[in-house]
């Protein structure tokens, strides 16, 4: 698979600190990236450096193979993005709006309509941008990133400020892109929630750092099951449970076990039975992605 970006040791430093640490950021082709982390943990900034609009302190940015330092210009103009909130005349239209960007860019004429397809603004194209929701305007700041046909997009915080519907709208623009354009996304957030049902891989990072980055698949798998049980006399079996080589705990009154597969289960439950005990409940319980989100980024349990 092609990698479309990749930072080697990626480091920004302001006064002294870190803002960006030693980052190690990959993303391939066809992807939607989720980069997410809480405020100030250095997202803005990176992307900052990604786009060549402040220079990395060290390290290095390698966009479609090629380094950002030796050919900016021929990177950029296949490059997207959505860095903080658009900036419109409001009262033009959309279109019109959209055409004095094609100008500067010189994409060809047809290229408005298509892009106003795309986040669905057709029919909303006449009308002065000064009337339009958050939502609209957010969508119509990807139109114009969308008018130089680029291959990657960057969207920085996109659906900051957005109502439930506008996030669901954001979602499923976001969600076309890869697959009915090609096109590969890097989109930033501070909420996995907003993130997790459109990302295939996610970089989370902290305090400048990256302290995950892997399929949104794989996240799921690590927010492990614990079995809990509730038993007549939940000493007694905790006993019995380590003596059949299952080491597990007592908290509120409950037995509780990291790490058993099915068998391990069948067999203790079995085991308790005939030793006379009574099983009142068994049941399983996964964290939540958002509660291991926290975990990570509140730098517990790695
Ligand atoms: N120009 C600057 N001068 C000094 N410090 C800066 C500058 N830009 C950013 N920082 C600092 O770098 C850190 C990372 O900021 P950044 O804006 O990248 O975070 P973020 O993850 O994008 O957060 P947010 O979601 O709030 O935008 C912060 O501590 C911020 O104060």
């Amino acid at each position: 698979m092609e990698t479309i970006i990749q930072t080697t040791d990626l480091v920004k430093r302001y006064r002294g600190r870190n803002a960006v640490d030693h980052l190690n950021l990959s993303i391939n082709q066809g992807d939607i990236y989720g980069f997410l982390g809480p405020n100030g943990a250095g997202k803005t900034t990176t992307i900052r450096m990604l786009l060549g609009l402040i220079a990395p302190s060290e390290g290095q940015v390698r966009v479609f193979g090629k380094d950002l330092r030796k050919d900016r210009l021929d990177i950029l103009r296949r490059v997207g993005s959505l860095v903080e909130s658009p900036s419109y005349y409001g009262h033009l239209s959309a279109v019109d709006n959209l055409e004095a960007i094609r100008r500067i860019l010189g994409a060809p004429k047809r290229r408005i309509a298509e892009v106003l397809d795309i986040v669905s603004l057709t029919g909303e194209e006449k009308r002065p941008v000064k009337g339009f929701s958050l939502g609209m305007k957010q969508r119509l700041g990807i139109a114009a990133a969308l008018l130089g046909s680029p291959e990657l997009l960057i969207l920085d915080e996109p659906t900051n400020g957005l109502d439930p519907a506008g996030i669901q709208e954001m979602r499923s623009l976001i969600m076309s892109l890869p697959k009915e354009h090609g096109i590969t996304v890097l989109v930033s957030s501070h909420l996995l929630s907003e993130i997790e049902q459109m990302a295939g891989t996610v970089g989370i990072i902290r305090q400048g750092r990256m302290v995950y980055q892997d399929t949104i698949a794989q996240l799921r798998q690590r927010s492990a099951g614990e079995m809990r049980l509730v038993v007549s006399e939940p000493e007694a079996a905790l006993e019995e449970a380590s003596r059949r080589g299952c080491d597990g705990m007592l908290r509120t009154g409950e037995l509780r076990f990291s790490g058993m597969d099915d068998a391990r289960v069948a067999l203790l439950v079995k085991a308790l039975v005939e030793r006379g005990h009574a099983i009142y409940r068994v049941e399983e319980r996964r964290q939540s992605l958002e509660e291991l989100f926290l975990q990570v980024v509140e730098g517990e349990g790695q």
